[in-house]
């Protein structure tokens, strides 16, 4: 079944745009930046989908238009005006997706413009290879899609854990303590890898790279006797050597979360089971803190509020194009696009030798590895 064309040689009249996932930094930048430049090139009508996907799954769908005025003033702004789900799956069930389908459909809408991460990607997927004509925009503080080397919101992420880990090393030197600080980030340690670097972290432990505890803890107790204090950025899905990751719940009921990196588990404690392990081998007391949503929080960086016009713009390019299945990318600092079927699925982690590792490593910041 074809719903809709899969390349339009002219403008699409009416374009539909949902925020998927997470919410992150820049997601208003990327509304404003689509509907703007649809508006000023072909003049195609702009709809909002309220709350993601679940905009899409309710009878009748939840949406409204947005012209100038509606988006206007909203680059500076945190979270999405339109709304989010990490929960509403139209991939749930067949009458779900038909339902999504046949929203799209009594909506008017020629094309839809989905801007998420590695979740929403899979599903912008799956509903492309239904016939629906999508472009997708990567957004994730985690910075983990597949085929694309930055999501506008993992700046503002990366400042704001640089602030905290600041703020955390002046508490740390007055008390002698060893503090924990642990990042969102799901499977991929890049916002823990580059803030901690930015902060200059004492240790920084990654998903990528299970951790040796007995080597963390001689480093923290060597420093110690030497500089008063230590302070450990830890991606919130790291885990100890021949041990698990830490999860505060598994909730959805999907997918086998034994099976893909990006399976629905919700991730987070890993710095309080850390702080409880390395206690007992060392002379100082821990301290663990938790970052968690302000993380997500706030106005996007200048680099996250150009990185997002520039996504949105080529977003729309994409659509005035015919160019549809394919999400917007930048690699070697170049924008492109790439397929949404190598994207679902797939995740971006910290490959092994990564530069950064490399780097971190020749400086001496512990990565957790035994001696
Ligand atoms: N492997 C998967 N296959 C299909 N749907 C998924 C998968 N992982 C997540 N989802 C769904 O995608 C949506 C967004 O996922 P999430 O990971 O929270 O956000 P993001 O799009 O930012 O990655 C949720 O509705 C979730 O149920
Ligand atoms: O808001 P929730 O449900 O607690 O989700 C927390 C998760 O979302 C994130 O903030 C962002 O992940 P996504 O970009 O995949 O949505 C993760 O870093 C974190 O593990
Ligand atoms: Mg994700």
């Amino acid at each position: 079944m074809s719903l809709l064309p899969m390349s339009a040689p002219t403008c699409p009249r009416r374009v539909g745009i949902l925020t998927g996932g997470g919410d992150c930094p820049g997601l208003n930048a990327v509304i404003r930046a689509v509907t703007q430049s649809l508006l000023r090139q072909c003049g195609a009508e702009v709809i909002g989908i309220e709350d993601g996907f679940a905009g899409l799954l309710c009878e009748p769908p939840r949406a409204r238009r947005l012209d100038w005025d509606a988006v206007s003033g909203i680059l500076l702004l945190g979270g999405t005006i339109l709304g989010s789900s990490n929960r509403a799956n139209p991939l749930d069930s067949a009458q779900a997706t038909a339902l999504t389908l046949a929203n799209v459909r009594r909506l008017g809408l020629d094309a839809l413009v989905v801007i998420g991460g590695d979740g929403s990607m899979t599903i912008a997927h799956a509903l492309a290879q239904q016939g629906l004509a999508i472009v997708g925009v990567p957004k994730t503080i985690d910075n983990d899609l597949y085929g694309c080397e930055r999501s506008f919101g993992f700046d503002t992420a990366v400042a704001t854990v640089t602030e905290a880990l600041e703020r955390i090393q002046t508490t740390a030197h007055s008390h002698r303590r060893v503090m924990i600080v642990e990042t969102m980030g799901r499977w991929a340690g890049w916002i823990a890898l580059e803030a901690g670097l930015a902060a200059a972290a004492d240790a920084i432990l990654l998903p990528e790279l299970d951790y040796d505890l007995p080597a963390l803890a001689r480093h923290c107790q060597a420093r110690l006797l030497r500089e008063r204090y230590s302070v450990i950025c830890i991606g919130e899905g790291a885990k100890a050597l021949g041990g698990t990751a830490t999860l505060q719940a598994t909730t959805w009921p999907m997918t086998d979360p034994a099976a893909g990196a990006i399976a629905p588990l919700r991730l987070g404690g890993v710095a309080h089971r850390l702080n409880q392990a390395l206690q007992p081998l060392l002379q100082a007391e821990v301290r663990a803190t938790v970052l968690g949503h302000v993380q997500r929080g706030g106005s996007p960086t200048p680099f996250d509020r150009v990185l997002a016009t520039l996504y949105g713009n080529q977003a729309a390019q994409l659509l005035l194009q015919g160019h549809f299945g394919r999400m917007v990318t930048l690699s070697g600092g170049q924008l492109g696009h790439i397929a949404l079927a190598e994207v679902a699925q797939q995740q971006r982690t910290v490959p092994p030798g990564h530069p950064l590792l490399q780097a971190a490593q020749q400086i001496g910041v512990c990565l957790g590895q035994p001696d």
